[in-house]
């Protein structure tokens, strides 16, 4: 099972994320409590090991701004969180990862999309993710998405991780609110969660 810690926005909440084993970082640059600079991502990723990976979240940008900042940061994956089209992906210099919101959701445009990873997550709320809200799982199973590029998020926690990796059967989980406490990364939590995810310890 892969791990994508995201909203990170501190040298102490990434290294938690390294030690426990995550896969991916991600840095959030639209609109959100946990957004980061370029400036701020950058210092950050120059203190990870090989690895891990980085993921820049973006919603509704311009190719422009995407692609400058994952040669800049660097980014290893773009995460086009908004209604972004086929279009868009196939000018995207980087990997990408593309969210859907399970009430947008459509299997076919899903199972189209030029990505690496379809990331499902809770409907859009305040911000376009990282609100911490839970799904109707039985929703996304429903649809025939493929399980080799398929990621969950919304509200998942240490203590709901494993039963939703059971009913889902993903390749990835993605989580930011859930590993927080009072609005701050808990690295407690980051390494729970992910050795739950990974089945360790
Ligand atoms: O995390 C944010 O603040 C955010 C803001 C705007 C767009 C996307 C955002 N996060 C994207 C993610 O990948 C989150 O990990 C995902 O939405 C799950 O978040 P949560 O429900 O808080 O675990």
């Amino acid at each position: 099972m892969l791990v994508k810690i995201c909203g990170i926005q501190t040298i102490e909440a990434a290294q938690a994320a390294v030690l426990a084993g995550a896969d991916w970082i991600g840095f959030v640059f639209a609109p959100s409590k946990r957004r980061v600079s370029l400036e701020q991502a950058r210092a950050i990723a120059t203190t990870l090991p090989p690895s891990i990976q980085t993921v820049g979240v973006f919603v509704n940008e311009t190719v422009e701004t995407m692609n400058g900042l994952a040669s800049k940061v660097p980014l290893d994956y773009i995460q086009l969180h908004g209604q972004e089209d086929n279009l868009i992906a196939k000018k995207i210099e980087a990997k990408i990862m593309k969210a859907f919101s399970i009430t947008e959701i459509k299997q076919a445009d899903a199972a189209n999309y030029p990505c690496d990873y379809l990331l499902v997550d809770a409907p859009r709320a305040t911000y376009a993710g990282g609100n911490g809200v839970v799904f109707d799982w039985q929703q996304l199973k429903n649809l025939q998405l493929p399980h080799d590029k398929l990621m969950i998020a919304g509200g998942l926690t240490p203590d709901n991780v494993t039963s939703a990796i059971r009913l889902l059967q993903p390749t990835a989980v993605d989580v930011s609110s859930g590993v927080e406490t009072n609005g701050k990364k808990d690295h407690n939590k980051i390494t729970q969660f992910i050795n739950r995810a990974k089945r360790k310890g």
